[in-house]
């Protein structure tokens, strides 16, 4: 029998049990027509977006930058200094052609159309391998606040054609056609702030460090009752080396400026994907670039879709500061750590902003 949303509202239990267990998501739990939020997606308030922060006044924006000549000095200069102070920028002509980016984006919708059974069939508790992955919220065990978003994640470490056979079908081809495409980007803008760390050559332990395993995430924001008492991801800053992430028109994330301590938007560009550091290369760099908090808003009157794709070492690796950094006497602020250890610390907790890199403090 389909719930309804009286028997849904009865018990506290009965929504985690329609969303997580029974594979609905936060999505089925919308299509319910819900008319208030649940209570076990109602965040404390120091948690909740303050409209206030997006006022006129606060004109602060991420620098978009074209990639076009990417071998020129001044956008090598652009990218580390964005890297060194945002820690999040926008790039366009970067060459991914527009058509893999839409194609994604509908594959996404695709996706998330099908019916709760078949999705379920990618949960953890279902699916046949641990690197495709469909959930909800960030780790609902360990929140004490849900998050209203649901995911769907595939994992690969180098080989993506192998992974991705066990990928859901309707969103294999443009899921591998858009981490295939934007390859030649991550590159370009690895071996950049390789340079400006002065590491001038990428050899092979270096490569796996960097880029040697990637997820791509499929994301979902459906439109929420009660969008000013939650959030569609808390803030956090992410594990990855970079994060390349594809947004759709609607808007809602928001970046950290770490000087005036304001959320700051990014606005959707057509056609542009956004940038960001993560806490493998802010660690690597021993703090020189930084990897920033970040959290998306529920919206109320439309869905939202993200495809971030987390670029990162592989889990055996052992990351910590680069020894060319280090050379010019700096102050050694990070650890040596097993990633894989550091991705599951992150994992065992709800988001709680910059406190994750505290496991790698030297
Ligand atoms: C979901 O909402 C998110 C996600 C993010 C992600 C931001 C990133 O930067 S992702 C990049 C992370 N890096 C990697 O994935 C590369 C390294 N990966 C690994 O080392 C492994 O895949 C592993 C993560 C350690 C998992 O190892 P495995 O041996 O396969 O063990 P599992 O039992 O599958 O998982 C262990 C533990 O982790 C949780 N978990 C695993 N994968 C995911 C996932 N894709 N999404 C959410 N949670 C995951 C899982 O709950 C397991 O814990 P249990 O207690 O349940 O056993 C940013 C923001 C978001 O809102
Ligand atoms: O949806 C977005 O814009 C950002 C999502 C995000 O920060 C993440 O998945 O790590
Ligand atoms: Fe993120």
């Amino acid at each position: 029998m389909a719930p309804s949303i009286s028997m849904i509202h009865s018990s506290p239990l009965n929504i985690l049990d329609f969303v997580v267990n029974k594979g609905h998501g936060v999505k089925g739990l919308a299509e319910l027509g819900l008319k208030t939020l649940p209570q076990q997606y109602i965040q404390p308030p120091q948690e909740r977006f303050d409209m206030s922060d997006d006022e006129e006044g606060n004109k602060d924006t991420i620098p978009v930058i074209d990639m076009s000549n990417w071998d020129d000095p001044k956008i090598a200069d652009a990218i580390c200094d964005a890297a060194r102070k945002w820690g999040f920028f926008q790039i366009v002509n970067h060459g991914v052609p527009v058509h893999v980016l839409e194609d994604v984006k509908n594959a996404t919708h695709q996706f998330y159309e099908l019916p709760a059974e078949e999705k379920h069939k990618y949960s953890k508790e279902r699916s046949v391998t641990n690197s495709v992955r469909f959930g909800t919220s960030f780790s609902p065990e360990a929140e004490n606040a849900l998050e209203w978003k649901d995911y769907l994640s595939l994992f690969f470490v180098e080989n993506v054609d192998e992974a991705a056979s066990l990928w859901p079908l309707v969103c294999r081809n443009q899921a591998l056609a858009y981490v295939k495409s934007s390859e030649p980007v991550v590159k370009k803008l690895l071996a950049i702030l390789m340079k400006g760390l002065n590491v001038n050559e990428i050899d092979e332990s270096k490569e796996s460090m960097l880029m040697g395993s990637k997820r791509i995430n499929l994301n979902y924001y459906p439109k929420c009752p009660n969008p000013e008492l939650t959030v569609g991801v808390g803030r956090h800053s992410d594990v990855s080396t970079l994060t390349i992430l594809l947004q759709d028109d609607i808007g809602g994330l928001y970046v950290r400026n770490t000087e005036t301590m304001k959320w700051v938007h990014v606005p959707p560009v057509n056609g542009s994907l956004v940038i960001n550091v993560g806490d493998a290369l802010q660690i690597m760099s021993n703090g020189n670039y930084k990897s920033v908090e970040h959290r998306v808003i529920a919206n109320g009157s439309s869905n939202r879709i993200s495809v971030p794709i987390f670029v990162n070492p592989r889990p055996t690796d052992v990351i910590g500061p680069l020894l060319e950094v280090l050379e010019s006497g700096e102050k050694q602020l990070y650890k040596n750590v097993i990633y894989k250890d550091y991705v599951m610390h992150f994992f065992s907790k709800g988001h709680d902003g910059k406190a994750t890199v505290e496991f790698a403090k030297a």
